[in-house]
């Protein structure tokens, strides 16, 4: 709510004037700063509103409910003071007060993290019905100022119960206001009623909405890239495999193959028809003109008995080779060609591939969707599907993406302290106290530069003085770990930071081959709190580089061919990025965990809700 954000600028701008070591001009320009944003939240507490104009466009037929939000921003309510509104939602908590002849129900919708004081007399719905934490509630009442002492401005006095969906108290498992992260995992269709990750819902909602307003405003075109393909972008083989064959190979596999006793059966039913017809045809040419008679009319019957005997003979073979019920080339290997695709598929690892393709043609573009790894991963890190957002940029270099990558990871800072501040203090208040700061940073400064070369200087430099890695092992063309990572972005840049140039022998075949002959024109982004946020790199567009390169690693150039004629065709310079979309929103929420930072997490053994 916009006036929360004034609201908590100005304390902070208070804060900064306490600081003696500001300078006369400093000071002038903080105070100013700060009597703007006064003016600004005096502004919009004032903005008067009406039952009319807050009431949802969509929730008119029914009940003209209004969101909480709406009757709460800039004024905490009092404008609509003696009006009659409706507002609904589940209740946060309940207690009854003068023996039982009021209800008062702090009831959330969602909308923001704040709860609406309901208060409900006992002649217009029993206290027992409605006072259970998890009862769904919609009411009709008279908004009235609140008592002089109590922490909310405005209540809401009800007049007419409009429905009640009741809940049952003793098995409702979120109950309690504090519950462990890893127990609401487990209530995964529940867990969105508590404050924490409704907050981290509407935060993940703004993240999405600025991603594409950022790239929208700088001229990208949205593409939808596919979910199912046959490559693999990253040739790490992490994929999750998709195939209709394997219900057709249990119905399969619950027969025993056919023994080589019984194909030999089959073979010699088989000769006997085809004797058959051998003597039959014989008959028809040579025999007297009764035979002749006679052959015409058994030849059809005995072709047919043939041509049965032939393709059950086909049938038992394949079932022999059927291994496992699963259909097999003559090498052993799986028999795709009867598959769905008619080949081997998977779930996507990364639009990438795709996205160049649309570059190559449309030069802005970018993707935005779910991907997925099939990596045995169980850190706080990994998740087997996750989103993730990746441009591609025809006619830019590795320092053009770089740019693009740091720009937009600051304007969605810059909009998340903007549209979710109430949500950021909640969240810091429980989990991490230095969050917003870390935002505001990332949001007010321009990210570190180094090589990846430098980056092993500088950790070298920190074993020898003591620092502890758990892998202390540093050397040019080791893979950094995230403890590395962390430690450049935090330590010593305390910032984001571009880190480019790594070896080519641990990046991916599509970056391009720097003139030193050991590095490839890739960067990664390092973020304090969380390591690796983005990984990008400039494309190979030169093509007999690529193809020796997928030889060189001993990838199939024909599976790659479409790739490859994109640099035999009018090929360009081109570069892109993919951020991951959880990670993004465990930096600007200060989450540990990966898992609660998605509304339905993946995990090896876990795909609830
Ligand atoms: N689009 C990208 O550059 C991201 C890269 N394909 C990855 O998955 O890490």
């Amino acid at each position: 709510m916009a006036a929360t954000v004034a609201a908590f600028e100005v304390e902070e701008l208070r804060k900064k004037l306490q600081d003696a070591s500001l300078s006369e001009s400093e000071k002038k320009e903080t105070e100013e700063k700060m009597s703007a944003r006064q003016k600004e939240l005096e502004q919009l507490k004032s903005a008067k509103k009406s039952p009319g104009s807050i009431a949802n466009p969509y929730s008119k037929s029914l009940y003209m409910r209004a969101a909480i939000r709406d009757v709460l921003s800039g004024d905490e309510g009092v404008s609509l003071i003696g009006e009659t509104i409706v507002v609904g939602g589940w209740v946060k908590t309940g207690r009854t007060a003068e023996k039982g002849a009021f209800t008062f129900l702090e009831i959330n919708d969602g909308s923001c993290p704040t709860s609406l004081q309901v208060l409900v007399k006992a002649e217009i719905e029993n206290p027992d019905r409605i006072k259970q934490t998890g009862v769904c509630v919609v009411v009709e009442g008279e908004l009235k100022a609140a008592p002089a002492e109590s922490k909310q401005k405005t209540e809401l006095h009800v007049s007419k119960m409009l429905h009640v969906g009741t809940c049952e108290a003793a098995a409702y498992p979120i109950a309690k206001s504090k519950l462990s992260l890893e127990f609401l995992r487990e209530k995964i269709h529940l867990r969105v009623r508590t404050n924490t990750i409704a907050a981290i819902q509407r935060v993940r909602n703004c993240l999405a909405f600025a991603t594409h307003r950022f790239f929208q405003e700088s001229g990208f075109q949205y593409v939808h890239t596919p979910i199912i393909t046959a490559s693999d972008c990253e040739g790490a083989g992490e994929m999750f495999q998709i195939t209709t064959m394997l219900a057709a190979a249990e119905e399969a596999g619950k027969k025993p193959p056919p023994t080589e006793e019984y194909i030999a059966s089959l073979k010699a039913a088989a000769s006997a028809a085809g004797s058959k017809v051998a003597d039959i045809k014989k008959a028809s040419k040579e025999g007297s003109d009764e035979d002749k008679e006679k052959a015409k009319q058994d030849l059809k019957p005995a072709l047919d008995e043939l041509m049965a005997a032939k393709k059950a003979v086909e049938e038992a073979e394949a079932a022999a080779k059927n291994v496992g019920g699963l259909p097999r080339t003559a090498t052993g290997g799986i028999d795709y060609s009867t598959d769905f695709f008619g080949q081997p598929v998977n779930m996507t690892v990364s639009g990438q591939l795709q996205a160049e393709i649309y570059a190559c043609a449309m030069t802005s573009v970018y993707t935005f969707g779910p991907t997925f790894r099939a990596e045995n991963s169980h850190t706080s890190r990994h998740l087997a599907e996750f989103w993730m957002i990746e441009p591609e940029i025809a006619f830019a270099d590795l320092f053009d993406v770089m740019q693009c990558a740091e720009d937009y990871v600051r304007y969605c800072c810059v909009r998340v302290l903007e549209e979710c501040m109430d949500d950021l203090v909640l969240l810091s208040k429980m989990y991490d106290k230095g969050c917003i700061d870390r935002v505001r940073a990332v949001a007010s400064q321009p990210f570190g530069r180094c090589s990846y070369t430098e980056a092993i200087e500088i950790l070298k430099k920190a074993v020898a003085n003591g620092h502890k890695f758990e892998n202390n092992e540093i050397e040019w063309g080791m893979d950094m770990g995230s403890e590395h990572e962390r430690y450049i972005s935090e330590k010593v840049f305390k910032k984001p930071v571009c880190c480019y140039n790594y070896p080519k022998a641990i990046k991916a075949f599509y970056m391009r081959a720097n003139e030193d002959g050991k590095t490839v024109a890739s960067m990664d982004v390092l973020v304090p709190g969380v390591g690796e946020l983005i990984g990008g790199s400039q494309r190979e567009e030169r093509y007999e580089v690529l193809v020796s390169r997928l030889e060189e690693l001993n990838l199939d150039p024909k599976v790659y061919e479409w790739y490859t004629d994109l640099r035999k065709f009018g090929t360009c310079v081109h570069s892109g990025f993919g951020l991951g979309f959880e990670r993004l929103i465990l930096f600007c929420t200060g989450m540990e965990n990966i898992r609660d930072v998605i509304p339905f997490p993946r995990w090896p053994g876990n795909a609830r809700g």
